[in-house]
């Protein structure tokens, strides 16, 4: 299996920890649940794409298909569910498509919102988990855990998130040792997607140009610092973020990083915090 093997093949030593973890995840889910009982919640976005690779490799893995060459593993499955905003960038669904058919995901693309598209997808299939590529730091990951039932008020199930202890840093090592696609505008200075409204290139990567030409920016894997990886996201409007802007250096606000910390938790390696 390709990602297996590239992954094994590194000497980086911490990618191979999280690695492993996250296919100890994977395996277990898939203990637990059977393939027609679980889903990929896809957006063509960095982190579903290393879910993606990591779903593949745990899946051949589990099936104990370990000599599999690249032909073999054309089809994958996989019940996979993007939910398709027409405000969503072009790339991001030419990605998603493309990466649908090039691994024979079974795609549903749900135009509605996330817990009405989930209650009538569960309708008709009988869904039990879905794995999230959620990573602490992401807004949504406060309070979750690699198994996660969903929030109350949600139809239930249980949210599998094997990348959630994964820093910016690790997403971009194993994209690139592994090698695989992923979406065009992370070459572009991306560094999270959001949509074509609250979206832009992350200023810190861009190219300084005295001639006054189109700005450039460096690619996504070039930001040094992953705190700073939501930078080109432009906050919601609401009462707080209307008087508190994204820092220059990407963090929050004091004010809201505190009320995280009352609710989340941290966890510092090296100079980064996961
Ligand atoms: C498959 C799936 C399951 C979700 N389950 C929950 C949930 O159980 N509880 C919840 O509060 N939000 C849930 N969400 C919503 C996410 O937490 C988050 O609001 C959503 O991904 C939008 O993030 P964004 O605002 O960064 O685009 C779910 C989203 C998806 C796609
Ligand atoms: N529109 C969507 N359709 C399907 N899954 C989604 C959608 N939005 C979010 N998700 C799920 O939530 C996870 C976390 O979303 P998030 O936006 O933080 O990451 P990403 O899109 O993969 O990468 P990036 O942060 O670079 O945009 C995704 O990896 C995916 O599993």
């Amino acid at each position: 299996m390709e990602v297996d093997q590239a992954i094994r093949g590194s000497d980086d030593m911490r990618l191979k920890t999280k690695y492993n973890n996250a296919i100890y995840v994977i395996q277990r889910a898939l203990a637990l649940y059977s393939i027609e009982e679980v889903a990929l919640s896809f957006n063509g976005g960095k982190d579903s794409t290393v879910l993606l690779h990591l779903l593949r490799a745990g899946y051949f893995l589990h099936k104990g298909e370990q000599s599999c060459s690249n032909g073999g593993l054309t089809s994958f499955p996989l019940r996979t569910i993007y939910f398709e905003s027409p405000s969503a960038f072009p790339e991001i669904n030419t990605f998603t498509y493309d990466a649908a058919s090039r691994y024979g995901l079974q795609l549903d693309i749900i135009r509605s919102d996330f817990k009405s598209g989930l209650e009538n997808l569960f309708k008709a299939n009988p869904i039990r988990a879905i794995f999230l590529g959620v990573r602490i730091g992401d807004p949504t990951a406060v309070g979750q855990e690699q198994f996660s039932p969903s929030s109350p008020g949600w139809p239930p199930f249980m949210r599998v998130n094997p990348i959630l202890d994964w820093s910016y840093r690790d997403v971009w090592a194993f994209l690139l040792t592994c090698k695989v696609q992923y979406c065009s505008l992370y070459d572009q200075g991306y560094t999270s997607i959001g949509s074509i409204h609250d979206t832009t290139p992350n200023s810190l990567l861009c190219i300084s140009d005295s001639s006054g030409h189109k700005e450039k920016f460096k690619p996504a894997y070039l930001l040094s610092d992953g705190r700073s990886e939501r930078a080109g996201r432009v906050k919601k409007c609401s009462p707080i973020s209307q008087s508190s802007p994204v820092a220059e250096d990407g963090l929050d606000d004091p004010e809201s990083q505190v009320k995280r910390m009352r609710t989340g938790s941290a966890i510092a390696v090296g100079d980064e915090i996961l």
